[in-house]
This record gives structure tokens, sequence and C-alpha cells, in this order.
């Protein structure tokens, strides 16, 4: 019997309203299963190597060139590549937000909405460690498994905030190539993959997130730069907060203009203002996914870009700095266990090292988790490295390491806390499964004490 609660009555009843023909084809599609995907980490390891590698991926997702679906019964969370930060399980559909937005390596992007950090995770693959993310999200608890997840894929050029949208565009006007709204919605488009959503959802909880999508854009449009572009995304279907609210987004912002998606295939379909009897064809250049089209969930993306002025506001840097003492700490620790690590700037705050490949915008005042990359802390007058520097491999190389293969059962004992035996090599190295590093271990030349997080074990 199934057990899910059903598809809300009015929800339905709309739908058929809108689909018309199309509406038993969409229907049906909750009758079959939702596929899942898997995106490969390009700042570790290439598509065609890790397909070489495990053997659940299958076909690749069109709109996503690093995308794969993978088998129903793959276990990939559990797989060490995982804990290694070799790739992130995404939503197919999800993976075509960014592939719209095609980030370059150099671009400063923010991402407004950014937990559990699955564009974001993206958007750092395509920088390839050049230029900058911002990865900001307000919930304070979901801020943890945003950090967790940026940490383990290896990002070098992330700043992770935890503020509302408005108080960061008093700080940060004009500073963004491009920012990513992938904003909280009502969740229609996964109702097959979640069916614990279709509970939750209301007409009222629609006009909600109508309202507040509305708030956290116009926040975004002041952080764009002229001439940058802003993807806006939902997971929903509901035409009130797509169409509807990109409708009040250009009649509210003249200096936006839709663009097409620079990359249709015939799977997607466009906007539809006629829905909600707009008179604005434009709207039709917005990109809708539907699950009885493609292999994936429901997603809305409108790509705006806004007009370039050819005035460019000169960005506040923010002073970041370390004392002579803490970059002693560092250098030491840096000579004596790192094989690499890159050029950039170093810097200390409460206690912490911090890494970033630029001088960073100004961020005095706002709630900051990470200001960079965390490379570890300042404890008396030793350093003792975070397991954020671990994971930026190939970044950061360490001279000594313990390698095991994914199958190893000691691996397995690693990751659940356990000492390892000693490796001959005094002091901090890495684990490496097939060499990529999982996590540190510290050899006091009879074991390998474990240093792998507690909260991740
Ligand atoms: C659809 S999820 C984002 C998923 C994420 N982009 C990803 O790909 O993993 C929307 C996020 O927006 C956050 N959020 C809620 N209210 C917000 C607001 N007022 N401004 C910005 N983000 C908000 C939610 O906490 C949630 O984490």
């Amino acid at each position: 019997m199934n057990q899910f609660p059903p598809l809300p009555e009015e929800y339905t009843t709309k739908m058929q309203s809108w689909l018309g023909n199309e509406f038993t084809a969409f229907l049906n599609s909750y009758s079959t299963t939702a596929r899942k995907g898997l995106r490969v980490n390009l700042l570790k390891i290439q598509t065609h190597t890790l397909k070489q590698e495990l053997h659940f991926l299958e076909e690749p997702v069109p709109w996503c060139k690093e995308g794969y679906y993978i088998s129903r019964s793959a276990k990939a969370g559990n797989h060490p590549y995982h804990q290694a930060g070799l790739y992130y399980l995404q939503e197919p559909s999800a993976m075509a937000v960014v592939s719209a937005l095609d980030p370059r390596p150099g671009e400063w992007i923010l991402d407004l909405c950014a937990a559990p950090g699955g564009k974001s995770t993206q958007i750092a693959a395509r920088l390839g460690g050049q230029g900058l993310l911002w990865s900001n999200e307000p919930s304070a608890t979901r801020l943890k498994v945003l950090a967790e997840n940026i940490e383990r894929l290896g990002v070098g050029n992330c700043i992770i905030s935890n503020e509302l949208p408005a108080k960061l565009a008093q700080k940060l006007p004009q500073v963004f190539d491009k920012i990513v709204v992938d904003a909280p919605c009502s969740g229609e488009g996964m109702f097959r993959k979640n069916p614990s959503l279709r509970a939750q959802w209301t007409w009222r909880g629609v006009e909600f997130c109508a309202e507040r999508q509305k708030e956290i854009l116009s926040a975004a449009v002041t952080m764009l730069k002229p001439g940058g572009t802003l993807v806006y995304s939902t997971c929903t279907f509901n035409p009130v907060e797509n169409e509807g609210v990109i409708d009040w987004l250009l009649t509210h912002f003249p200096e936006l203009s839709l663009i097409s998606h620079p990359d249709p295939l015939p799977v997607f379909d466009g906007g539809h203002p006629e829905w909600l009897l707009l008179n604005n064809r434009e709207l039709e250049k917005c990109t809708r996914l539907w699950p009885h089209k493609l292999e994936g969930e429901g997603h809305f993306i409108a790509l705006l870009r806004k007009t370039e002025t050819g005035i460019s506001s000169k960005i506040q840097r923010a002073n970041v700095n370390i004392t002579n003492s803490a970059l002693k700490t560092w250098q030491a620790f840096a000579k004596d266990f790192l094989d690499s690590c890159p050029e950039g700037f170093y810097f200390e705050r409460n206690q912490h090292l911090f890494w970033l490949p630029l001088q960073p915008p100004d961020f005095n005042g706002l709630k900051i988790l990470r200001p960079g990359l965390l490379l570890g802390a300042f404890k008396k007058n030793r350093f003792e490295p975070a397991h954020s520097a671990a994971l930026a491999w190939p970044l950061i190389k360490t001279i000594n390491n313990v390698e095991f293969g994914p199958d190893d059962q000691q691996l397995f004992q690693y990751f659940a806390g356990h000492p390892l035996p000693a490796s001959g090599n005094k002091g901090w190295l890495t684990i490496t499964v097939n060499g990529f590093p999982v996590g540190w271990g510290k050899d006091d030349g009879h074991l390998i004490k474990n240093h792998y997080p507690k909260g991740l074990r």
C-alpha cells in the first residue's frame, strides 16, 4: 500500500488547469521513481577517471557535463571517495541551474541561498580555484552542513556567511559578476522524490514564498555588478513563485532583462506567462524542467542580465593580516609537514589561520563562518591543522601519507575514529584512499593518532 501523503487536491486541480492535455503524463510520473545523480568534483578528479573507477555510475546527465545518473541500489554516500570529496550527490535537474549560469574561472560569484551546497560546490568546480565564491545561508542550522560540503570538496576560494540577503546587500553593492538565487520555495517539484513535502503544502505557503523570493531577489540585484548575470531557480512548478516573481522583478528593476538559456535542450520547456494571464511574452525565455519530459525532478530557471553602465564602483577590500609570530608558527608547520601550499593571502582570525587566493571584499560587521579556507588553529606555540586543510588537496599536499584502497578495512577503522599502526614517519600526515586525502593523522612513533573529526565518525 502507498504510505505517502496524497498530493494536495488544490495543487492537482491547479496543475490540471495549467497543463491541460499534458496533465495525465505529468500525473503518471508520480508512479515512477525519482532518479538519483552524482556530480564529479572537477577540483579533484576528471569525469572519465571517476567513471572508470565507480561501477554505480550510469549514463551522463544531458544538461551537466560533470553529472551522472547513478544506479538505484548505489550506496554512493558510503564510498570512501565521497568522504574524499570526489563527488557530490545531487538531484539531476538541480544540476541545470549552474550549467545555465556557466561560471568561468576568475569570476566573483555569490550563492545567496546556499545550503546544503549543491550549487556552491558546482560553481566552485567550474571556477577551478580562480576568482571568488561567496556562499551565504541565513539558517544557522543549515550553515553547518554547507560548510562541511564545501570543505569536503576541497574548495579553497570561498567565503561562507550567515546573513539575511538585505544585510549582505548593504555591505556588498555591485560586487559580484554572477549571482545564484536558488530560492526557498513551496517545493512542488520535489513531491515525487520527497513525498513528505506534500503534507506541508498550502496555497498561503506559496504566496508567502513568493513574497520572500521578491525580497531575496531585490537584495541580489543590489549586489550584482552592471553587466552581471543573475540566475533565479526554484524546485516548484507554481507560476506564482516562478513567472509571477520574475514578472514583478522585471517591472521593479528595469535594469534587468531576461536572457535565453545558453544551451537549451529539446526536453526543456519554456516559461508560461499565460498561466497567470501575464502579457509579457519575454517570460517564455524562462526554462522549466518537468519529470514527465526528462529524467529529473521539477525545476524552474530564469537567467537575467543587468544593463552594463560602463561605470564600475570600487570594491572595498578587507584588511586581512597575520602577526609575525603566527606566520612563523605556520611556516614551521608547513616546512615540516607540507610538500606544497599555495600563494595568496594567509590571515589570522580568532586564533585560526585562513587562506584565500585574493584579498577578499570587506566583510567587517557581517556574520562570517569562514572568511576563506580554514587551515588550522594556533594553540600556544604550535599549529594544529584543520580537517579542511587535508581535504583541500591538491591545493595543499603533505609530505607523508598513509595509503589505503577503497575496500581496506583499516580505512573504515579510521573513519570510525580508531588509531592506526605507526607509519615510520613521525608527525602530521594525511590518510589517503588511492592518493586522495580523507583526513589527518599524527604519528608519535608508536601509532597514528586519529584526527578524523568526531562529528563525521
Ligand atoms: C532550495 S534551498 C537551497 C539549496 C542550495 N542552493 C543547494 O543547491 O544545495 C533554499 C535555501 O534558502 C535558505 N533561505 C531561507 N530563507 C532565506 C532568505 N530569506 N534568504 C536567503 N536564503 C534563505 C534556506 O534555509 C535553504 O537553505
